[in-house]
Parts: C-alpha cells; structure tokens; sequence
C-alpha cells in the first residue's frame, strides 16, 4: 500500500472557503481573517526555521565523549534518532491547533516536552501549563533557541494539552479559544475557531467542519491517525494512567482501534524510560488489519512498537480441529485441567537417595524424598519446584554430613544438588516436561484425562477433546489455535512468561477465555487497553460481557462506552442496526456523527459477481478506495471476474494486505477492523449463512464504509434486513 503522505491535520473540506466557520458568529471572516491567516503562516514558518536548527544542532553532536565503544554505539544510535525524529516531511503540518488564554505570557518553557528522553517528569504543576498565553499544539515538541527555549509548538501528549482536546464551555480549563487549522499538503489554508468562554448552548450545537472534511477525506491507504481531531471521550481514554486497565466497547467506527493506538504513543511519551525497559505490543486479529494499521504509530513519531496477532505470540497453528473440540479448548476450566495434568507427572518415590562422598554414603529413605517433594508440589512453577527439590535433597545430604563430623559449605550443596544420585532421583520423581509433552500425553490417552478432568469437564467434553487418532509424539502432532492457548498455558504452569509494560488488545470479544488467559500473562505486572464490540464477536466463544474478558485477563479495568461513530455514515449504520437484536440483545443502537450522509443502494440481480465487478469498476471513478467484501467461498470467482472486466485490484489473504490497488477483494472473514471510502457486499444471505455466528459477520461487512455502500444480492436478503 502507499505510504501516507499527508498525514496531516485536516484539510480545508472542499468547496468550503478558506476561513470555514465553526460556530455560527465565531469563525473568522471578513478582513481579520486573511491577517489571521498571514500570521499563522508566519509562526508556521518560525516553527519550521526551528526545527531545521534543533535538527542542525543534534546533528552537530558526536559521540566521542563516550567512555568505551559499547557507550559510543548506544550514544550514536540515540542521535541518528534524534536526528530522524527531527525530520520535517514538507507534507506533515508541524502543527494542528492552537489555544489561547488572557494574561501576560511568561516567556517560560513547560518542562521539555520533547519525546526523546523519558517524560516521567511532567509532573502535575506542568498540566496546567506554565505561563503561556498562547499555545500550538503539534505532532512534536518544537522550540525556539533563544536563551529560555521557549516553545513555538508542544507535542500534543503533553499535559497541558489536555485543554486542547477537553476543554469546553463546561470546563474551559483556563483557556479562552480553540483554533483548529486546515491544512492541504504542508499548506496552512484555513482555521476554525472555537471560543471556549461561552455558554454552551448559545448558538446550537457546536460541529467542527474540518473534523467533518477529515473523516470524509477520501483514503488513499493504511489507516491514519486522528491526532488533529481526537474527541473529548476518546481523549480520557487515550490519557488514562498507566496503572490502569482500560476496556472499551463502542459500535462500528466509534474510533477503538485508534483511540488504542493513540493511547500507546501517549503512554510511551509519559513514561518513555519505564516503557523501553519493558515493552508495549498491541495485538490484533490478523495480518491484515495489523498492515493496515501499521503506518499510525510511526507517524505519531513511535516506531518501537511490537504489533502481533495473538497466534504470532502463540505460535501459529499447524492444523485445524472440529469447532466442539475448540470451544471446549478454549474454556477457562481447561487451565485447571491443564494444571491437574502437569501436577501429575511429580510421582511417588519407590526408592531413597544415596551419594557416596569418598568411602561414605549418605542415604535418604523413600520416605523422606516424598515428603521433600510433597511439600514443593504445585507451590512453585514446575521448573523451579524441580530445581528446588534438587536443594532441599542435597541440603538434607548435608545435614547427614555435618552429623557425621564434616563441615561442608555451599559449593558442597550445589554439587550434590547436581550430582548423578540426585539427578537420578529427580527423574523418577520430578522428571522434566515439555508443554508439547504434557498436550500430547492429556489428549492421547481417556485415562489421563478422565484424571486430570474429573469434576470439572463432563464425559462429553472429554469425548470432545480426546484426539481419536493420537499422533506417535509431541513432534508429530498438528496443534490447532486452540491447542496453542493450552500449551501456552502449560509452559507458564513451567515457567513464568514475562509480563511488558502495556499491551492494547484488539477486536478483544473474538478471543476465548484461554486466550485471554495467555494475553493476560503478557501484562500481568503491566496493565492492558482492551478494545471491542460484544456486537462484532463472530467466534463460537465470542465473549458475552466485558467483565468475563476482564476477569480471564485478569486485570480489573473500568468499561466505557464509546458511542459516536465516525465511519458509517447514519444511513448506512440504521440499515446494519436492524441486526442488533439477532447479535447482541442489550446493546444499543450506535449513532452516526453523520447521521443523514451516506448512500445506500440495496440491488437484487441475477448475476452478483458479473454486477459486483461492474459496480466496482463505476466506483473506481470516484475518489478513495473501495472493497468489494464477498463470502469467503466467492472469492476465486469475484477475482475472475474482476480479471475477466479488466478491473485492477488486490485481493486480501491471511498474509498480505492486496497491495497497493485501490480495489480490494475482501473475503468476508477478514473484513474485520477494516474501512474503505465504498464498499460493495455480495450475497449477504451466503455471509451470514457460512458460519455460526454469520449475522455478526454480516454486521461487520455492512459497516466498513466511510461513504457508500452498496449491497448486492440474488438470494433472498436474511429477515431482519428485509424491509
Ligand atoms: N476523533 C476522530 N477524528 C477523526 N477521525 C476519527 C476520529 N475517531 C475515529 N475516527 C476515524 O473513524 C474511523 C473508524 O475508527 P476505528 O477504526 O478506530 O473504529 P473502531 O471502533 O475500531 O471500528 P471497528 O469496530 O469497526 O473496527 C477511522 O477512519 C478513524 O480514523
């Protein structure tokens, strides 16, 4: 896909005037706004003179001065950072915003807001801003190099702008006005303003033309960032602490997915040391969506960001299993089965312990091994229970050899510990395991699963789960995604998985309590930003409430809803909604921020592929892209067609994201998280037909477009979308 060029704040709507009002009576107009519009131009200007000498002056510095080589490459590759960071794109507006208030200003700088050393700093005092009268907010912090650095723009995760994204009528948090700027490639060409001291319902509602002309720019490629445009609601999600988990469930469009990814930059700016030490990775359905999503970290400035699909961080399946099996795999009473299973392989001791030392011999009885193992077992990980009875045996060795007069110190213990004797006993009691092992031994044999399963999975499930052909070894066994949950769980029964700092799951409803279990290791001393829609879950195991989800993480979070969609246009939104009651009772219908836009054609016709790729091709003519979503059995003769047509396109997979073609052929299954400005859906009734939960995946295909959609069929539509 192309790379973003313009991942500016948003342009000036077209066919809107330069100066486009955004409060009836407050905009700029007449002839202030041309000397308004100079103005800005010339502090753009300054801005950008700046930054060409911060640039200039991290470029100038040199990693001599490091005491050894190791320091020196560390100190280079921190300045070619530095330096990169400093790079002015002329299509990227170095600012979006401004806010002012009355009184003098301070000349003062707030603490250094930069990104490139950690901002563990910012404290309180600096969230109210010191001393300015008049703030720019940007992608990056920018100042000026006159004694007092004073700063010409400050990067947007900054405390004190805050107020930018929040303030209002209600709470003007000390500022006066907000001006919001428009931009067409690096070009400053309009502004907007927003008087804060005002009463709230003086003039009606308050809509921004620009956050209007930039959800309805058309797109060109991956997704984009919203850093011009975040809405107060999304802002107190993307500001919450890093101590606290957050879970947001919100409609199609409502802005998850990038309220998470703005949360991970905002996070690593705040507590930049603490974050590189220990990590943050977002995780999402699959390759696709994380292509498609992967250009909005790096223009917000944060390139270090791990983004993984869950079976990336499991390990991807190499076969697949009846969806019984998987469902009862993916139940959360498997972790205590899998626990009872791993416990079995510590045994009885039939034998005592001998080591020979010279001409003596130290014996332990039977009976002592097992009271030895028996006070370790299930008490530690398994790992290190084995290491510590490896201890506790040798420890008792030496205790016999003090009682016979030696005096033996630690490096006696630790050879005994490791000693042939030991290791012998260690084996027969507390052999070593493999999480493969384990699996293979609990699916292969009723027996061992009726033990380790007794009270809590029924006959059924056991049937379910038991492999009727078992592979000869762990080696040669196929393990579905189901089976790498389990085994991910068994290998942190063996040893601790590391926990990172933070970790943003998306599309969260989709996964199974195993594997919410497994996410919930990877931020155990962290804490998670969990993102989804109870209405979107189109697995057999989707989750029925956030508190569940929350309680297989294993992280108490608070739940918020977000309610405005930006994407789907209301006509578009209303005609997916009638599915809702058949999904997702208890949900309310989303809202539309556009609520009268939008088109929508719904065609019945004889021949669906041969009217999809004609509808496709008329689409091509428009601005923006499009995706034709099919059911999944369709797409070979979508292609065909689109081939036979003369149609240019790409076709997604699993592993590629269809390049770089305006037109996409989207298999229904992977249409999830995904947008394009026209969406065309064929044969929705075969969609909702080809799995358990397909009204779910038909309500994610009918709510992927930012413009029109248009829904052909042969078949008869399914009820609730009849009309
Ligand atoms: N504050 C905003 N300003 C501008 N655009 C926004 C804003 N919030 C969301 N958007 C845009 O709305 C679209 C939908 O956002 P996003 O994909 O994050 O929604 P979502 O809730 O994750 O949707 P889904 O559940 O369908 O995956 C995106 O194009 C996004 O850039």
């Amino acid at each position: 896909m192309p790379g973003r060029s313009d991942t500016a704040a948003a342009p000036a709507a077209p066919g809107t005037a330069a100066f486009p009002p955004a409060t009836p009576g407050t905009a700029a107009s007449g002839t202030a706004a041309p000397d308004v519009l100079a103005a800005e131009r010339a502090h753009l200007a300054a801005a950008r003179e700046a930054l060409r000498r911060m640039r200039a002056h991290a470029e100038s510095l040199s990693a001599d001065m490091a005491a050894d080589w190791v320091s020196r490459q560390y100190l280079e590759s921190l300045l070619d950072q530095r330096v990169a960071a400093l790079a002015d794109h002329p299509d990227t507006p170095l600012f979006f915003g401004r806010m002012d208030r009355d009184g003098e200003d301070a000349r003062e700088s707030p603490d250094d807001d930069s990104a490139d050393d950690s901002a563990d700093h910012l404290d309180d005092d600096s969230a109210d801003g010191p001393g300015l009268t008049t703030m720019y907010v940007g992608r990056r912090h920018i100042h000026d190099d006159d004694g007092d650095r004073r700063p010409l723009v400050l990067d947007w995760r900054a405390p004190v702008c805050r107020a930018f994204y929040q303030a209002g009528p209600a709470d003007t948090m000390g500022w006066r006005l907000r001006r919001r700027f428009g931009f067409q490639g690096g070009e400053l060409t309009a502004f907007e303003d927003e008087p804060l001291d005002v009463p709230e319902d003086a003039g009606g509602p308050r809509t921004s033309a620009l956050l209007t002309a930039e959800i309805e720019r058309p797109r060109t490629g991956p997704m984009r960032d919203i850093v011009a445009t975040i809405q107060p609601e999304q802002d107190v999600i993307v500001r919450a602490d890093l101590g606290r988990t957050v879970c947001v469930q919100g409609a199609p469009g409502t802005g998850k997915t990038a309220v998470g990814l703005h949360r991970a930059a905002y996070l690593l700016f705040t507590h930049r040391e603490r974050l590189a030490r220990s990590g943050v990775l977002i995780v999402g359905p699959n390759r696709a969506f994380l292509a498609y999503i992967s250009a909005v970290l790096p223009a917000l400035g944060e390139v270090r960001v791990d983004q993984a699909t869950v079976d990336d961080l499991l390990g991807a399946p190499t076969g697949t299993g009846p969806a019984e099996a998987s469902a009862v795999k993916g139940d959360a009473r498997m972790a205590e089965v899998l626990r009872k299973a791993l416990w079995r392989h510590v045994r009885k001791p039939e034998e005592g312990l001998v080591y020979t030392r010279g001409v003596a011999k130290f014996r332990l009885a039977d009976h002592e091994v097992r009271q030895t193992a028996a006070a370790l077992r299930g008490t530690t990980r398994y790992a290190a229970g084995r290491d510590m009875l490896a201890q506790r045996l040798a420890h008792q060795i030496l205790v016999l050899m003090e009682q016979r007069g030696e005096a033996p110190d630690d490096r006696v213990q630790d050879q005994v510990a490791r000693s042939r004797p030991v290791k012998q006993v260690l084996d027969a009691v507390w052999p070593k395991v493999t999480p493969e092992a384990v699996l293979h031994g609990l699916l292969s044999d009723a027996d061992a699963l009726r033990a380790a399963a007794r009270g809590v999975l029924t006959d059924e499930e056991q049937a379910a789960i038991l492999w009727p052909k078992p592979p000869r070894s762990p080696r040669s066994a196929k393990w579905t995604s189901a089976d790498r949950a389990l085994l991910d769980e068994l290998a942190d029964l063996i040893e601790r998985t590391r926990s990172l700092g933070h970790l943003v799951v998306d599309e969260a409803q989709d996964l199974s309590a195993m594997q919410l279990r497994a996410l919930g290791r990877r931020c155990a001393a962290g804490s998670a930003t969990v993102l989804g829609d109870i209405a979107q879950g189109t697995t057999p195991w989707s989750a029925r409430s956030w508190d569940e989800v929350l309680g297989h993480l294993g992280q108490e979070g608070d739940v918020t809803e977000l309610a405005v969609g930006f994407r789907v246009p209301g006509t578009v939104l209303d005609f997916a909604a009638a599915l809702l009651p058949h999904i997702a009772t208890g949900l309310a219908a989303p809202r539309s921020l556009r609520a009268g836009a939008g088109a929508l054609t719904v065609r019945r016709t004889g021949d669906v592929v041969q009217d999809a790729a004609d509808t496709a091709r008329g689409l091509l003519e428009l601005e923006g892209t499009v995706g034709l979503i099919v059911p999944d059995a369709a797409v070979e003769a979508h292609a065909r067609a689109l081939d036979a047509a003369g149609v240019p396109h790409g076709v997604l997979d699993l592993e590629s994201t269809g390049e770089d073609e305006r037109l996409q052929l989207v298999p229904a299954t992977l249409a999830k998280g995904l947008e394009f400005d026209h969406v065309v859906v064929a044969e929705p009734a075969e969609i909702a037909a080809a799995e358990e939960r397909g009204l779910a995946r038909l309500y994610v295909v009918l709510t992927r477009s930012v413009t029109s959609l248009a829904v052909l069929h042969a078949a008869p539509l399914p009820e609730p979308l009849r009309r």
